[in-house]
């Protein structure tokens, strides 16, 4: 049946992904296999795993600094494994406290062999990284104004946000003004990724930290 069918692999997977195409092919037919089993997606998403999940979490990967950057609430590895595998030059901290999730990702980390991932269980508020991070991402976890508590703490001064975001990302922006002052994020402003590349765009809300 066409609405249970794997998405094929758009051209643009191979040019987002260059030479981690392979893996990021794995992962894909991983989820594809066990994520509706395990809860991870819905039984709708398989025709658009590529686009609207995989590619669209590869498009942020560019925006990423080698160092320590933290995804809250990974899930099924949305973007954190994505990125994982797109720049090995990254370390990553997967924050996710529900324990299935966390063994989903674990065992991606053993099958993909990963070896610039940690998988954190623990709520994002609770874990013992405050001030470490160099960039946070985050996916689909809540509205800005109540992500700037559980990521911006995490992050050293200087630190960048880099969260993605439906096309209300203006709006969330404009609706946490005063978060954004309690948790001294300054230049918050959205990106558009993959325009002419993809038929989903993702938007990101980047912000810095200064303490
Ligand atoms: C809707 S899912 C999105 C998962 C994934 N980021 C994606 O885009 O598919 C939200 C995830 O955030 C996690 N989560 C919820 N509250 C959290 C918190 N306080 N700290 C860390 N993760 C949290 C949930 O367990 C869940 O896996």
């Amino acid at each position: 049946m066409s609405d249970s069918t794997l998405e094929i692999e758009p051209a643009a997977a191979a040019t987002l992904l260059g030479d981690r195409v392979e893996l990021t092919r794995r992962f894909t037919q991983n989820l594809a296999t066990h994520g509706e089993e395990l809860g991870l997606i819905g039984p709708l998403e398989l025709p658009r795993l590529w686009t609207r999940h995989v590619l669209n979490s590869a498009l942020v990967a560019p925006l990423l600094r080698p160092g320590l950057v933290g995804d809250v609430g990974s899930g099924a590895g949305l973007p954190g494994l994505v990125l994982a595998i797109a720049r090995p030059d990254v370390q990553f901290v997967l924050i996710e406290p529900m324990e299935r999730r966390v063994a989903w990702l674990n065992d991606q980390v053993s099958d993909l062999e990963l070896d610039n991932v940690t998988v954190l269980r623990e709520r994002a508020e609770d874990v013992k990284l405050a001030n470490r991070l160099d960039q946070v991402t985050a996916r689909a976890v809540s509205a800005f104004r109540k992500l700037l508590p559980l990521t911006a703490p995490l992050l050293r001064d200087g630190g960048e946000l880099v969260l993605m975001k439906g096309a209300g990302a203006q709006a969330e922006i404009e609706a946490a003004q005063k978060e954004m002052r309690k948790y001294k994020v300054s230049d918050a402003r959205v990106q558009v990724l993959g325009e002419g590349l993809t038929e989903d765009v993702t938007r990101v809300i980047l912000g810095t930290v200064r303490a």
